[in-house]
């Protein structure tokens, strides 16, 4: 057999002859979801488990760097995707980003850590309870909290830095007995505490205990980075590397083509390894269930091809319906982000991110402490402070207008033409969900991240839009073709109205708070365009669709609500097969999405533990 025993040992194949005919679970997605949850079932030494993954095994600093946080677009761990054209942004096409390694995209973030508002997770839970309470339910706030603490295990900044500018947090809100880590860089730039305090200015902000309590707020948020190592941290290292378990196995390079069902039981799946440019095609068998985990792209695409999902679009694409579904691959969803660019003339606290380029000694002195032992501001990833904020604070003057626009909306008109009733009646209720958040200071529609230099923020990023796109497959080649994604960004028109306070609002900061004393000069888009008009023709031009966090493409929402699974996360209507990634979210969090998927793969974990 051609293997050799290096890879026996550390149990990764890339050889598919050495993957057992059966294991208990095949899970589709060896990314942040589908090594989480692996690692938690095969706890119990008398459970086995198959990842299949289909990218390689990184042997990377790209990967492992923590300087800087996101590594750019051309990092060779993406799959190649580009989106359809989108008609409000000038038929522009964007690339979809999705980690394609083990780790999946947790090996390819920008490592920023953060949850959602406790409003947020409560809205899931309401969803399945007609706009009832959703705090009692199992996915409310108070019921994935647990999970939270157990997803992470926190550490605490170093006490010099904490408070040298003020870092606060609250260590209740955390765990510690994971083995991916939220850590601090050791360094921190001292304009932060200006551009932190000019917040405290503007009626209605609150600044929370931690970034973990679930209040929407001013508040620092720590990063994925093991502290002791100063690298990533994430699920490949914290839930496969080093864990010495016979009865979990990870075969990579390994793509999942099908989902194998009968009589509406999933059995197992079909996937092909790549070996030297040659192809190996196996089936392996799921005695209990196959665990989707392929993230929010490839997942609804799986179904799909499996013939699980909308049977229009199935047989437009010559596959047999086994489920007719219509939501598989709606409800698409992922943060716009919006670059408004404000410089500070007179703002001179140094040392500051510019330094590292400008300033010799600055720059020596950061290279001599990364040498020594690895601190100083190379041990920074991409920040680690930021506003998160609702309507009300916003927009005082318009949040309401634009909520009660939001609930008088025909839906239906929102949606492409052909969009089964279920399907719509998710989205009607997402809205009016959604339209009572924007009267709420509690859920975070805006965020703004901080750097501390005399271009204090990157992007606002709309956490919460009202547009939502599809995932579905390529008619012409469903098999050997990646899935046509459409954002479908600004399709819902409130959206761009949303951004014009966006923009009025992040104009606010600078200019009509302590950091007016440090001579703002608006570069971007430029004092001159005001009205709602010259701001939409802005929006339209410079608007990104993605922070790269697609989700909901697998809703947890009930069936008659266009749901893909319930709330015990099991696809309807086959049994053994359930989704644990970004695709069950029913409506994003207000947050970067990868500590809620960390969360969601905990709980699932749980959830199928319990049935076993
Ligand atoms: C560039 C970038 C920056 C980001 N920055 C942040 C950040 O700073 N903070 C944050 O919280 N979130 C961030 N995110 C988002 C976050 O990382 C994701 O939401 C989260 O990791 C998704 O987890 P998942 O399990 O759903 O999918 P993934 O982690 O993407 O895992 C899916 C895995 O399935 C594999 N797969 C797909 N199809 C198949 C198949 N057919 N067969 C076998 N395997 C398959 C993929 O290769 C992949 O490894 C970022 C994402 C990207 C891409």
């Amino acid at each position: 057999r051609p293997h050799t025993g290096k890879l026996l040992q550390t149990r990764y194949i890339n050889d598919s002859s050495l993957v057992k005919d059966a294991y208990d679970y095949v899970i589709v997605g060896g990314g942040t979801s589908g090594l989480t949850v692996a690692d938690r079932l095969t706890e119990d030494d008398k459970v086995t488990v198959l990842v299949i993954e289909n990218g390689p095994l990184p042997d990377s600093d790209s990967v492992t760097e923590v300087r800087g946080g996101f590594g750019g677009f051309s990092s060779p761990y993406f799959y190649r995707i580009q989106s359809s054209p989108q008609p409000e942004l000038h038929n522009a096409s964007y690339p979809v980003l999705v980690g394609n390694a083990v780790g999946g995209s947790s090996a390819v973030n920008a490592m920023m850590t953060v949850r959602g508002t406790s409003e947020d997770y409560d809205r899931w839970g309401q969803l399945f309870r007609g706009g009832g309470s959703g705090r009692a339910s199992p996915w409310g706030w108070d019921g994935l909290l647990p999970y939270f603490r157990k997803a992470l295990t926190f550490t605490e900044p170093d006490p010099a830095v904490r408070d040298a500018v003020n870092i606060t947090y609250d260590a209740s809100y955390w765990g510690n007995t994971s083995g991916v880590f939220a850590g601090w860089p050791s360094y921190q730039y001292p304009g932060l505490v200006p551009q932190i305090e000019a917040f405290r200015d503007i009626p209605g902000v609150e600044f929370p205990p931690d970034s973990g309590a679930g209040r929407a707020g001013v508040y620092w948020q720590p990063s994925f980075m093991d502290p002791s190592k100063v690298q990533r941290s994430y699920a490949r290292t914290g839930h496969y590397d080093g864990i010495n378990r016979t009865s979990y196995d990870l075969a990579y390079n390994s793509k999942v083509t099908k989902i194998n069902i009968e009589d509406l039981k999933a059995t197992g799946v079909d996937f092909q390894t790549t070996v030297k440019n040659a192809t190996q095609l196996r089936t392996v068998k799921a005695v209990k269930e196959v665990v989707l985990a392929a993230g929010a792209v490839h997942t609804p695409q799986l179904l799909q091809l499996s013939g699980v999902g909308p049977k229009k679009q199935l047989d437009e694409a010559g596959i047999y319906t086994l489920v007719d579904l219509p939501g598989v691959g709606q409800n698409f969803q992922d943060h716009p982000m919006l670059g408004v660019a404000i410089v500070l003339r007179n703002f001179t606290v140094h040392p500051d991110p510019m330094d590292l380029i400008r300033n010799r000694n600055f720059s020596d002195w950061a290279k001599e402490m990364w040498a020594k032992n690895r601190t100083g501001p190379y041990s920074l990833g991409i920040g680690n402070v930021a506003a998160w904020l609702g309507m009300p604070v916003i927009s005082p003057e318009r949040h309401e207008t634009i909520a009660s626009k939001l609930e008088a909306q025909d839906h239906a008109a929102y949606l492409p033409p052909d969009t089964d009733p279920t399907v719509i009646a998710g989205y009607k209720a997402q809205m009016n969900a959604l339209a009572t958040s924007m009267r709420s200071p509690n859920t975070a529609f805006y965020s703004l991240s901080l750097y501390g230099s005399n271009v204090p923020a990157g992007s606002t990023v709309f956490l919460h839009p009202l547009s939502r796109g599809s995932v579905r497959l390529n008619a012409s080649a469903p098999q050997s073709s990646e899935p046509i994604v459409d954002y479908r960004t600004l399709s819902n028109p409130l959206d761009l109205e949303i951004l014009a306070e966006f923009v009025r609002f992040t104009r606010t900061y600078h200019f009509n708070t302590s950091l007016a004393a440090y001579a703002p000069e608006e570069l971007m888009p430029g004092p001159d365009v005001t009205s709602d008009s010259d701001l939409a023709a802005y929006i339209r031009r410079s608007l990104s669709p993605s922070e790269y966090h697609p989700s909901g493409t697998a809703a947890m929402l009930p069936r008659e609500l266009g749901g893909v699974v319930d709330e015990a996360l099991k696809v309807y209507g086959v049994r053994g097969l359930r989704v644990v990634d970004a695709s069950v979210m029913p409506t994003l969090p207000g947050a970067n999405t990868c500590q809620t998927v960390y969360a969601i793969a905990e709980k699932a974990a749980d959830l199928i533990k319990g049935d076993a």
